[in-house]
């Protein structure tokens, strides 16, 4: 190997950069967040040595207890904050602390690069923790000693600005000591009683000790493992700060435990916010694995189904063994059961808050209903329980209502066979669409769909309890019974005429062109005959890049209306125009059902016949 100089110049990624610009120049008023980036990075690092000290024997400084030590000067204004956790060596120096790796970091600077007073206290959230510590820094100096018996001490030291220095150095103990020379605006942070109430507020419930000056400040406490009865409001919200990374309170919270078929303690927190909705990538797992309070593994990916990966906690189960390798974790049987119980656990919580807690089932569906829908369409263990979750607004239901199948078969016509639903991007556009017409006049409810995925579900599914689920832009579908319209109409023999008339017109675009049973107020509408439904056609078009991916699709038209009937009359007058006409009625329906037509036919004809109309 090389022999390493003593003496090395970095500089930061340009992503670093961008971020240490934010951080510096901005003005925040939660600087003291920047405490716990810190301790919580200490805290992390103590874990991962916790786990180290499991499976490697080799290990330096095995004897060192598991601490954070916070030492303040107030006359040389500093602070710095010292683990004996896994320490870093120079590589790791470089990348951990010279790089941003995770893609959602990236994304979140964009984001606060944008806008003015952005919300600063998300930046522990994406990963940019330690740079925080420039918010109250004009220096940073890093001196740490990894876990590795080979390793060398390191010094890495920044002034935030373009680039860092890395010096190897002699006499350091296991773990990393972080020093923030304070900025002359921020020098409060070496003030005793400050520390010591930014740590109760924000780290009580880091596992390890925490002192300030040698005297310490927090109680370790694992409260997943206590009765619920013993825990505080507080305790649970201040827990979920600390595990969630978070600064508000939670949405909602589910403490258990459970003897057979394992003993397990879990304490599981929906946020209240929910970023992956707001395009800043897949949320990682957050529910971390223990065994009798110690940390096994850090956001676990196993132990829960990936469509819950919104939930933050912690899973304890004293039949975990100690040891376990991450490898073993992922295919293991013991790994499987665990999965079960608290996957089926944390369902009826939430069919249980649902009819507990209306109100907040609702914030719940708003923000992480896209989760429910994901388990729904993948999680085919789950998915039986999973559709009584799912929402959906409705021809019936008041604005901002929520519907559940329950209710909807609760309310259903007695002679009533089917479950309607129909897909429009809003409830406004899917009511003025010629769909719901027949539906409206016979008062029977229809649920609304805005995702392709609830098509999806639904059609999967099939029923539900025995009620077939029908989307009403289907052609097969069976109408209930409805009485003769009234009023002129066409005669059998004129509909039949320019139904095959509109069939030569129109070609490939339809496979059949008929009268149609579910109009009332509109000329046309169009159906599809496979099991597709239109948000699904729509989705093929975005993702195929291609508008003409659609199918054939069958015509009905409605021979009470004006439009129609005149257009009977005028193929025969001016068969050139009743075309255009024809195919105008066409692409208005496909418009109709949200499809995505080409906007240039559209408009060439529109202005011929506007032309003609204005005469
Ligand atoms: N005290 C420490 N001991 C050992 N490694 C550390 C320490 N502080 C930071 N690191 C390393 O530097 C990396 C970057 O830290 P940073 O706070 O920027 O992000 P993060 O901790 O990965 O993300 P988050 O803050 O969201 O948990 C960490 O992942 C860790 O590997």
């Amino acid at each position: 190997m090389m022999q390493q100089t003593n003496h090395e110049v970095h500089e930061f990624q340009a992503e670093v950069k961008q971020l240490l610009n934010i951080v510096i120049h901005s003005l925040y008023t939660d600087r003291e967040i920047f405490l716990r980036e810190l301790i919580s990075n200490a805290a992390d690092a103590l874990e991962k040595l916790r786990y180290r000290k499991i499976t490697d024997k080799e290990l330096r400084g095995g004897d060192l207890p598991l601490e954070i030590s916070i030492e303040l000067d107030d006359k040389k204004h500093t602070l710095s904050i010292a683990d004996t956790g896994i320490g870093m060596t120079r590589q790791e120096l470089i990348e951990n602390l010279g790089t941003i790796a995770h893609s959602g970091s990236k994304a979140f600077i964009q984001y606060l690069s944008e806008g003015d007073q952005r919300d600063v206290n998300l930046i522990g959230q994406f990963g940019v923790g330690f740079y925080a510590a420039f918010m109250v820094a004009d220096r940073v100096t890093v001196e740490t000693l990894s876990w590795q018996p080979d390793a060398v001490g390191c010094i890495w030291q920044s002034e935030g600005i373009g680039n860092y220095t890395i010096d190897t150095t002699e006499g350091l103990q296991r773990g990393t000591r972080i020093t923030l020379h304070l900025k002359e605006d921020a020098q409060e942070f070496a003030v005793e009683a400050t520390i010591k109430r930014i740590i109760k507020q924000y780290s009580g419930f880091v596992p390890f000790s925490i002192s300030v000056n040698g005297e310490k400040v927090n109680t370790v406490q694992a409260i997943w493992t206590k009765n619920k009865n013993e825990v505080t409001e507080e305790e649970y919200t201040e827990f979920y700060k600390y595990i969630a990374n978070a600064y508000d309170e939670p949405l909602m919270r589910l403490h258990f435990s459970v003897d057979a078929p394992l003993t397990i303690n879990s304490l599981l927190f929906v946020p209240k916010d929910n970023f992956e909705r707001f395009g800043f990538g897949r949320m990682e797992p957050g529910v971390n694995l223990y065994c009798r309070k110690v940390l096994i593994q850090p956001q676990a990916k196993d132990i829960l189904p990936e469509w819950l990966r919104f939930i933050k906690g912690v899973v304890d189960s004293e039949e975990l063994p100690l040891n376990i390798s991450r490898e073993t974790m992922q295919d293991s049987a013991l790994m499987a059961k665990l999965r079960k119980v608290i996957t089926g656990r944390f369902i009826k919580y939430l069919n249980d808050q649902a009819k507990k807690e209306p109100e907040k089932y609702k914030e719940f569906w708003q923000n992480f209903g896209m989760f429910i829908r994901e388990g729904a369409a993948t999680d085919y263990i789950n998915r039986k329980e999973l559709v009584n979750l799912l929402r959906f607004s409705s021809s019936k239901a008041e604005e901002g209502q929520l519907v559940s199948l329950k209710d909807y078969l609760q309310r259903m016509k007695e002679n009533q066979k089917d479950i309607y639903f129909i897909n429009g991007p809003t409830k406004e556009v899917i009511e003025t669409s010629p769909y719901l017409e027949v539906f409206r006049h016979q008062d029977i409810e229809v649920l609304y769909t805005h995702e392709p995925v609830e098509d999806y579900i639904l059609s999967q599914l099939g029923e539900y309890e025995g009620k077939k689920l029908s989307s009403i832009d289907s052609a097969d579908l069976e109408l209930p019974e409805s009485e003769q319209q009234q009023g002129e109409a066409l005669s059998k023999e004129q509909l039949d005429a320019l139904a095959g008339w509109l069939k030569e017109v129109l070609g490939d675009k339809v496979t059949e062109v008929k009268e149609s049973k579910r109009l009332l107020d509109s000329p046309a509408i169009v159906l599809n005959s496979d099991q597709m439904t239109s948000s699904m056609h729509r989705m093929m078009q975005v993702v195929n890049k291609d508008i003409n991916t659609v199918g054939p699709k069958v015509l009905e038209i409605n021979p009470y209306h004006a439009m129609i009937q005149r257009l009977s009359t005028l193929k025969q007058q001016d068969e050139n125009f009743a075309r255009m006409a024809a195919e105008q009625i066409f692409d208005n329906a496909l418009i109709s059902a949200g499809l995505i037509v080409d906007p240039r036919g559209i408009v060439q004809r529109m202005n011929i016949i506007l032309e003609r109309a204005l005469r």
